[in-house]
């Protein structure tokens, strides 16, 4: 299995680094437009190697897409990061660009890839890289959801006082500020839903923080996380590579699916071999409907400020 990560820097360099602990792919190749800056990536971390007791090849390249040739899967990390302050989806005007000549040196050189969109704000981007690729749908697939649901399986553990192992959960709908969709009705801790546990101040505050997860460490870090985003894009990359069959909420181009067409957005789904197997349609109360629809409304709004 062949992964190329498009983007050296830190969320692109902390893919790299998880994939290859994990140890389930033979190569690794990582592409940035800084020059040296990949390649020096990919040395860094192939002296990681004998030390972590992993056997992936890390490579590095400037910009040269032939060095990608076949890869199995490729992941989309190149773009500028928010600041503090900044919403996701002031970052369109830069990163669209670099987003759609990416996707396309990617198609050239490796035709049967599946694509996972990160860069921001990714529901607009995982859309423009289907109107843009030319690959069938269940070969796009944005990361937003994993890393979500990880955010809100912190805070609930948080709130409960309890080993994060003991928690389940999932956040669905946009990967923004305001259009997360943390489906609390679902939690459980060991089986049990967690509104049995948690009051109504203590839910509202996980569904409040797990939202601006992303805004929160933005202000801490004084740019935004990478390790949560990393590994979620590992979980991802291992599930296609192994053929794991994983429910993942991914945000997906959606043909009638929760109510709407002709948009990505964050959904249960079975990602295996084939990329997307099959988007799992949950049953949402009357409020998380309404919820989905108004992130839907809003993610809509950004992608026609795309220009194809
Ligand atoms: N979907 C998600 O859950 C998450 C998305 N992100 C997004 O991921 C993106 C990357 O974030 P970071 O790694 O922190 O930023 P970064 O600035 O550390 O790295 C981005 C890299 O992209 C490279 N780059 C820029 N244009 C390029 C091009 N045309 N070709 C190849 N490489 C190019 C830059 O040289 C830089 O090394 C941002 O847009 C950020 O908002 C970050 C975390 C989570
Ligand atoms: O917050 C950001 O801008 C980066 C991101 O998408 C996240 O960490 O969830």
């Amino acid at each position: 299995m062949k992964v190329t990560v498009v983007g050296a820097g830190a969320v692109g360099a902390s893919c790299a680094e998880y994939i290859a602990m994990k140890n389930f792919c033979s190569e690794v190749v990582l592409v940035d437009i800084k020059e040296g800056f990949a390649e020096g990536k990919a040395m860094d971390l192939m002296q990681t190697a004998s030390l972590n007791g992993f056997d992936t090849k890390i490579t590095g390249t400037t910009g040269d897409y032939s060095k990608t040739a076949d890869s199995h899967v490729a992941v989309i990390t190149s773009g500028i990061p928010r600041k503090p302050g900044m919403t996701r989806e002031e970052l369109i005007g830069i990163n669209a660009g670099i987003v759609k000549e990416v996707t396309e040196n990617l198609v050239k050189h490796s035709p049967n890839v599946i694509i996972i969109v990160v860069s921001n704000p990714m529901d607009t981007m995982a859309y423009l890289v289907h109107k843009t690729s030319g690959l069938p749908k269940h070969r796009i697939i944005g990361m937003g959801g994993a890393l979500d649901s990880a955010r809100f399986k912190y805070r609930l553990a948080e709130a409960l006082e309890s080993p994060i192992s003991d928690v389940d959960g999932m956040v669905i709908a946009a990967h923004s500020d305001t259009g997360m969709l943390p489906l609390l009705s679902k939690a459980t801790r060991n089986g049990v839903p967690v509104t049995d546990f948690l009051d109504a101040e203590q839910q509202q505050y996980v569904i409040e923080e797990t939202k601006v997860g992303g805004a929160t460490l933005t202000k801490l870090l004084g740019t935004s996380a990478w390790y949560a985003p990393g590994a979620a894009v590992s979980v991802m990359v291992q599930a296609i590579a192994c053929d794991q069959k994983k429910m993942i909420p991914c945000s997906l181009m959606l043909e009638g699916e929760y109510g709407q067409s002709d948009i990505c957005l964050g959904v249960p789904a079975i990602i295996g071999a084939n990329g997307v197997e099959k988007i799992v349609n949950v049953t949402l109360t009357v409020d998380e409907q309404l919820k989905f629809a108004e992130a839907a409304k809003a993610v809509r709004e950004v992608n026609g400020d795309l220009k194809f």
